[in-house]
C-alpha cells in the first residue's frame, strides 16, 4: 500500500492507496477517538455495490452506522440534498465527534464534505472515493461544495478529510465513460506539473483501459502526490493552487451551458483544449504542444469540442467564473508539457477565437 501524506499542520492527513486500504477503517474509532455513531453517505449505484461491505467494516470497528443514499448525478450537489442530510444527522443524534463517511465519486464526496464542514460547525470527515476522478482529484485537498442554479461549486468551504482510503479495485465496476472522466484530471496533473506522468499516460493507454491495478496504484498515488504538494503550499487557493484549475474555466462553463450533458472530466478536456489554444495564441506554447494535448485527449476518448450550446452562452458563463477578480478571469495557461502560468491579461479577441474553435454546430 502506498501512503501519501498531506502536511497541513493540525489538519494533516494520510491518503492510503492500494488493495486492503479499507481495512484501516478498523482502527478509525480508536486512532481518532471518535463517537460511536457514524453516518455513511453514498449514492444508489455505489451503495448497491459496496455499501454493505463498508457498513460491516464500520460496525466491526465499533460504530452504529446509518446510511443516507442519494440519487447519483450532479443534481444531488444541492442545498436541498444537504438539508435532507442535516435532518437525518439531527434525527440520529450525530454529535461533534461522529464521523461522516463519503463512499462514492466526486458528487458524493463534495456533498458529504460540505455537510461535514457545516453540521455543528464541522465533524470528522472520511473519504472513500470509488471513481477515478474522486481517487485522483476530488477526494484530496479539502474542496467541498454544492452547486447553485447560477454556477457550479458556488457554495462551499475548504474542509480537509481526516483520512482518504483508496482501493483501485473499486474501479473494476466503473463504466468506461466514468474512467475517461477521471483520466482527464490525471492528464491535467501531468500537463500542469509532471511531464513524465504525461509521457507515461501517452504510452500506457492499453494497460489503462485494462484497469491494470499496479499501474493504477502508481498513477493514483502520483496524482495525489502532485495535488498534495500544491495544496500544502496554498491550501486556500490564493496563489499556486489556482493551477489545479487548468481547463476548468471553460470546463465549468461547458457543464453549466449544456446543463451537465458533459461529465466533469469531459468538460475539463474541452476546457484544456481551449486553454491550450489560448496559450498558443498568446505565444506561451507551441503548436506542437497543442497537438500533444489533442493527441492524448483523443487517445482517451475525451472530447475536444462541445455541442449543444452557443459561443454567447459559454462566454456568459465564463464571466461568472468564481476565479475572476474585478471581472478579470485568471487563466491557467500552458508554457509546455508539465508547466503552466496564471495570467489575467488575455485579450478578449483571443478568448473568443478559442471559444469559436471549441463549439460544434448543432
Ligand atoms: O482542488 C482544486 O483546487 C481543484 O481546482 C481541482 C478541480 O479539479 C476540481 O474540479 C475542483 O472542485 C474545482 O473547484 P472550483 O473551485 O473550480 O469549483
Ligand atoms: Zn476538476
Amino acid at each position: 500500500m502506498v501512503q501519501v501524506k498531506v502536511e497541513l499542520g493540525c489538519d494533516s492527513y494520510t491518503i492510503y492507496v492500494g488493495s486492503g486500504s479499507l481495512l484501516l477503517l478498523n482502527e478509525l474509532k480508536t486512532s481518532m477517538r471518535l463517537s460511536s455513531t457514524a453516518l455513511l453517505i453514498t449514492d444508489e449505484t455505489v451503495g448497491a455495490l459496496y455499501g454493505e461491505q463498508v457498513v460491516q467494516m464500520l460496525e466491526q470497528a465499533g460504530f452504529q452506522v446509518q446510511i443516507k443514499t442519494i440519487v447519483p448525478g450532479e443534481e444531488s450537489k444541492s442545498l436541498s440534498a444537504a438539508e435532507e442530510i442535516y435532518t437525518k444527522a439531527i434525527a440520529m443524534r450525530l454529535d461533534r465527534l461522529s464521523p461522516i463517511v463519503a463512499l462514492g465519486g466526486g458528487v458524493v464526496g463534495d456533498l458529504a464534505g460540505f455537510v461535514a464542514a457545516t453540521y455543528m460547525r464541522g465533524v470528522p470527515f472520511i473519504q472513500i472515493p470509488t471513481s477515478l476522478l474522486a481517487q485522483v482529484d476530488s477526494s484530496v485537498g479539502g474542496k467541498v461544495a454544492v452547486n447553485h442554479p447560477l454556477g457550479k461549486n458556488m457554495i462551499g468551504a475548504f474542509y480537509q478529510p481526516k483520512m482518504v482510503l483508496i482501493d483501485p479495485a473499486m474501479l473494476d465496476s466503473l463504466p468506461e465513460r466514468e474512467l475517461a472522466t477521471g483520466l482527464a484530471e490525471l492528464i491535467k496533473h501531468g500537463l500542469i506539473r509532471d511531464s513524465r506522468l504525461f509521457a507515461e499516460l501517452e504510452q500506457d493507454y492499453a494497460a489503462v483501459w485494462q484497469k491494470d491495478k499496479a499501474l493504477f496504484t502508481r498513477l493514483i498515488s502520483r496524482s495525489c502526490r502532485i495535488k498534495a504538494d500544491v495544496v500544502q503550499q496554498d491550501e486556500k487557493e490564493t496563489d499556486v493552487r489556482m493551477i489545479l484549475n487548468f481547463g476548468h474555466t471553460i470546463g465549468h462553463a461547458v457543464e453549466k451551458a449544456t446543463n451537465f450533458a458533459y461529465s466533469h472530466g469531459e468538460a475539463v478536456a474541452i476546457g484544456m483544449y481551449g486553454a491550450a489554444l489560448i496559450s498558443r495564441d498568446v505565444g506561451l506554447c507551441s503548436q506542437q504542444t497543442v497537438e500533444q494535448v489533442c493527441g492524448i485527449l483523443q487517445k482517451y476518448r475525451l472530447p475536444l469540442q462541445v455541442r449543444g450550446c452557443t459561443a454567447g452562452q459559454l462566454a456568459a458563463y465564463l464571466l461568472r467564473d468564481k476565479k475572476a477578480i474585478n471581472g478579470k478571469i485568471n487563466w491557467v495557461l500552458l508554457t509546455g508539457i508539465g508547466s503552466v502560468v496564471v495570467r489575467n491579461d488575455i485579450p478578449e479577441q483571443i478568448v473568443l477565437s478559442a471559444i469559436a474553435q471549441i463549439i460544434l454546430e448543432p
